[in-house]
């Protein structure tokens, strides 16, 4: 178990590599992060597994500990947390600008303690990150927010069951509002939330500790208010659908073969399409998938939707793999407008694309080349990875701890399929 912030001046990859053989897949991200935060909601102890130790982890670990928590690591994967009585409700800046999803504090800290002072939250820049749907439903929830030279000062003196309309099904804002309701006084309905797999893991969570959740996975989310919310003796959290996607794309990017372990195939659908799509042959069972790239790949268009449509989140990847595919492919982001930074670095690597406001047109060349590039966010620096894999020569990656916020033993796991990658 490693429990400090991994941090690297770069990865290096000798390229042409063929991944193949069987990795495991770790917990989700974007799931642990949003328990983590509802944990401090409930009065006993917490035992969350599959928590994946990557550096999003490890600093909303040093959050919650600095508001009171009482967390430690048990052992592989494994984290305690038990919620103070009384909670320091100022988390301190230099930890919450490093995260998205220390927005997700606001809801839990607002309902447990009546007030929250959070400073906007960091996170990867890809586009403009606004909260207003956070505002504006936890303010039909009765709580009054301000924004003070930074800070989200946020106060409710006891929050009131409501019905509150989402003009888009915002990830984040879908989570805080449902924590939020759990220890509000009667229903709650929220309606056009989001759908993601995460979001039912959230709700399957707050409903083991004795909340009342409804509908999660549907558009319509309702929640009857509780008094309290205990503790949980075991909770495993899902397996991250966007690590499993990257190495599938990496897998077929190289003309490989590879057997993902601990997935849900179901989540993997939209991406098992478009690989398809693309030619990849894609064999599922419950729990693992299987990617066999024998065949000559074909370009495909991808459009980023809420899910179940294309996840933005592993945009950036498929965009590094439809570089060396032959013919014309179009990409449309329709989530981040910024997530499109990553064409610059790959066209470093002799990738000829042209974008264009939300849409990336991608001509396909023979071979990429190695040569020096810089992850630019998280997923954007996944996508390096998948194109240094392909490249010919070698490909230095700078800013690698973006990866790092995300990937456990990324390097050990391609290591593992045949990868010939190190950092320094
Ligand atoms: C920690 C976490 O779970 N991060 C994920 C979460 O981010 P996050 O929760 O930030 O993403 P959202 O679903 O909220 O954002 C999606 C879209 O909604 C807009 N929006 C959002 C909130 C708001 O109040 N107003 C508003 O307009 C955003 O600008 C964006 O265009 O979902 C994203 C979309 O799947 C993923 O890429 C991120 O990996
Ligand atoms: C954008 C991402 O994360 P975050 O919302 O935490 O910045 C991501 O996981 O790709």
């Amino acid at each position: 178990m490693n429990t400090a912030v991994l941090s690297r001046e770069k990865i290096i990859i000798n390229g042409k590599a063929v991944l193949k053989g069987n990795i495991k897949i770790g917990g989700a991200k974007n799931a642990a992060l949003a328990l983590m935060s509802a944990a401090i909601m409930a009065d006993g102890e917490i035992i969350l597994e599959n928590v994946p130790e990557i550096n999003d982890v490890m600093v909303m670990l040093e959050i919650i500990r600095s508001m009171g928590a009482d967390v430690a690591w048990q052992e592989k994967e494994t984290l305690k947390i038990k919620s103070p009585e009384k909670v320091n409700s100022h988390p301190p800046y230099n930890l919450v600008k490093k995260l998205r999803a220390s927005n997700l504090l606001l809801g839990p800290m607002l309902a447990r303690y009546g007030k929250a002072k959070v400073a906007l939250p960091g996170g990867c820049k890809i586009g403009n990150r606004p909260m207003d749907l956070h505002f504006k439903g936890l303010c039909g929830l009765g709580a009054q927010l301000e924004l003070d030279r930074g800070y989200i000062k946020a106060e409710a003196g006891g929050l009131q069951g409501a019905r509150v309309y989402l003009d888009f099904p915002s990830v984040g804002a879908t989570e805080n509002l449902m924590m939020a309701a759990c220890l509000a006084q009667g229903q709650t309905v929220i309606e056009n939330v989001a759908k993601e797999p995460e979001i039912v893991d959230l709700a399957n969570f707050l409903n083991c500790l004795g909340a009342k959740v409804r509908g999660a996975g549907t558009d319509v989310i309702k929640i009857q208010g509780v008094d309290k919310l205990s503790g949980c003796s075991r909770y495993c959290v899902i397996p991250d659908r966007i690590e499993a996607g990257t190495f599938m794309v990496a897998a077929a990017a190289t003309g490989g073969d590879v057997t993902l372990e601990n997935v849900i195939s179901t989540h993997l659908e939209p991406v098992s399409a478009k690989l398809r799509e693309a030619n990849v042959e894609i064999t599922e069972d419950e729990d693992t998938i299987r990617v066999k790239a024998g065949r000559p790949l074909k370009p495909i268009d991808i459009k980023t939707m809420p899910y179940p449509g294309f996840p933005t989140d592993l945009q950036s990847q498929m965009m590094a793999m439809l570089t060396t595919i032959p013919g014309t492919s179009i990409i449309t982001e329709n989530i981040f407008e910024n997530r499109f930074q990553v064409a610059d670095e790959l066209k470093r690597l002799g990738a000829n694309i042209k974008v264009e406001g939300r849409l990336a047109v991608i001509e396909g060349v023979q071979s990429l080349q190695g040569t020096q590039v810089k992850a630019t966010d998280l997923r954007a620096g996944a996508a390096l990875v998948v194109a240094a894999l392909t490249a010919a020569g070698t490909t230095e990656i700078y800013k690698p701890d973006y990866i790092y916020r995300g990937y456990h033993q990324f390097e050990k796991k391609l290591k593992q399929l045949g990868a010939d990658i190190t950092s320094l």
